[in-house]
């Protein structure tokens, strides 16, 4: 028998029994639940990452729609229990979804919802802080002050790397990576490599106007290329920031020999998702290559770091923070309440998931839709035509 859960209750007396797995920023999400006669429940337990057993007993014996978060892992047991409970809806609180088992969703017939778009910017700015962190030895320059060892200054004091007119290589240029290559382009005139199994149109136009800008104003102008293969990147760029999703396909796929075919001075930036790289062959690779630096939002086997990494100066590490601005974490939140919301009411789901600005909206009420259901095409759920 499963330990009971501690909760929140909005809305006792809601027709609708919603669960959150976690309290999340902001409260439109909680009045648009309420507003829509559901019973909201939040769980405020204190443990951090809550067990299956956990979300079991809190989904209990009727459960129309759960919100979650990236560190649970829905699969078959969790999915069947929502389904046992009369849910249909579930969605993670991230845009990123390989905690899910989407497979066993369908399986049970539950909506599974993600939020895409509203963390973009944010998650592309932590990339680009980490990026000049790393080039400037920001951190290291930062303790160095606290400890007091600064005596004055030097011509050779935490000497880092200039980015204009290096080469930023992105690896997964879909909404996060491109809005990244532009920051880089555009606001440290880099040259940009990317690798993607699709090409992104937009991102070459964009720094084409850029560099005819560039050179209008007789300005040396930045150049693009689409790698063919990932280690044309790695062998060619000075700055290399990961984008991709984890899937089997992007699994390790910074491994040893890879890592060996960058440059000695390169820098890696990660803020996708840690498993991503193959994290005990780049603390091998950082401690033998001094000069060689890392920007990590995200690890392996997460909360934990591979031994020896912490110990590490040419590496800088956050938790796991790229989209906490509070806008991004708000409309995560709100994203994914009415990811749930519209399943529960029947409604269809929105057009198109990367333009989910009207349900972001404080001033008006949200489409009547979900914004983003990954597996919708699998259900055969109705799509809303562009306006509702
Ligand atoms: N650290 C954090 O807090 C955050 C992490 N993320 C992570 O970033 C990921 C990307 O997010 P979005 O840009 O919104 O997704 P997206 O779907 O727009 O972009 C992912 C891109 O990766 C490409 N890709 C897939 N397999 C590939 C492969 N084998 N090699 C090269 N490229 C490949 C896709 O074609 C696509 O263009 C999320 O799935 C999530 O895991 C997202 C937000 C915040
Ligand atoms: O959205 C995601 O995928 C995250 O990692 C957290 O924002």
């Amino acid at each position: 028998m499963a330990k009971p859960v501690s909760i929140e209750v909005w809305n006792p007396s809601g027709k609708y029994r919603v669960v959150s797995t976690k309290p999340m920023p902001g409260t439109r999400w909680i009045n648009l639940l309420i507003q829509q006669d559901c019973r909201l429940e939040i769980c405020t337990e204190k443990k951090t990452i809550l067990s299956v057993e956990d979300i079991i007993a809190l989904i209990g014996e009727k459960c129309d729609g759960v919100i979650g978060q990236l560190t649970e892992d829905w699969g078959e047991e969790l999915f069947s229990a929502l389904s046992r409970a009369g849910g249909k809806a579930f969605s993670n609180m991230a845009v990123g979804y390989n905690n899910v088992d989407v497979n066993a969703a369908n399986k049970y017939g539950v909506a599974v919802g993600n939020t895409p778009g509203v963390l973009t910017e944010t998650t592309a700015e932590l990339a680009a802080s980490l990026t000049l962190a790393a080039a400037r030895r920001i951190v290291e320059a930062d303790e160095f002050m606290r400890a007091g060892l600064y005596d004055g200054w030097l011509p050779h004091l935490f000497v880092g790397n200039l980015l204009k007119g290096q080469t930023v290589g992105v690896i997964g240029a879909g909404r996060i990576g491109s809005a990244y290559a532009r920051m880089m382009v555009e606001g440290f005139k880099m040259n940009l490599i990317y690798y993607d199994l699709y090409q992104s149109t937009r991102l070459e136009k964009f720094v084409t106007a850029y560099a005819a800008f560039l050179k209008a104003n007789g300005e040396t102008p930045v150049t693009w290329k689409r790698a063919s293969s990932m280690d044309e990147v790695l062998q060619e760029a000075d700055i290399i920031s990961l984008h991709p999703i984890l899937d089997k396909t992007t699994y390790h796929l910074v491994n040893k020999e890879r890592l060996a075919k960058m440059k000695k001075e390169a820098i890696l930036v990660n803020c996708s998702r840690g498993p991503v790289i193959d994290e005990a062959a780049l603390v091998e690779h950082l401690r033998q290559n001094p000069m060689f630096r890392v920007g990590l939002d995200v690890f392996e086997e997460e909360p934990y770091m591979k031994p020896g990494l912490a110990e590490l100066k040419n590496a800088i590490v956050v938790p796991h923070i790229a989209s906490a601005s509070k806008w991004t974490r708000e409309g995560m939140a709100t994203l994914a309440a009415l990811n749930v919301l519209g399943k529960i009411k029947g409604y269809p789901v929105w057009f198109d998931a990367n333009k989910v600005e009207p349900f972001l909206d404080e001033n008006a009420q949200p489409p009547a839709a979900s914004p983003s259901i990954v597996n919708a095409k699998a259900l055969g759920l109705p799509v809303s035509p562009s306006k509702l």
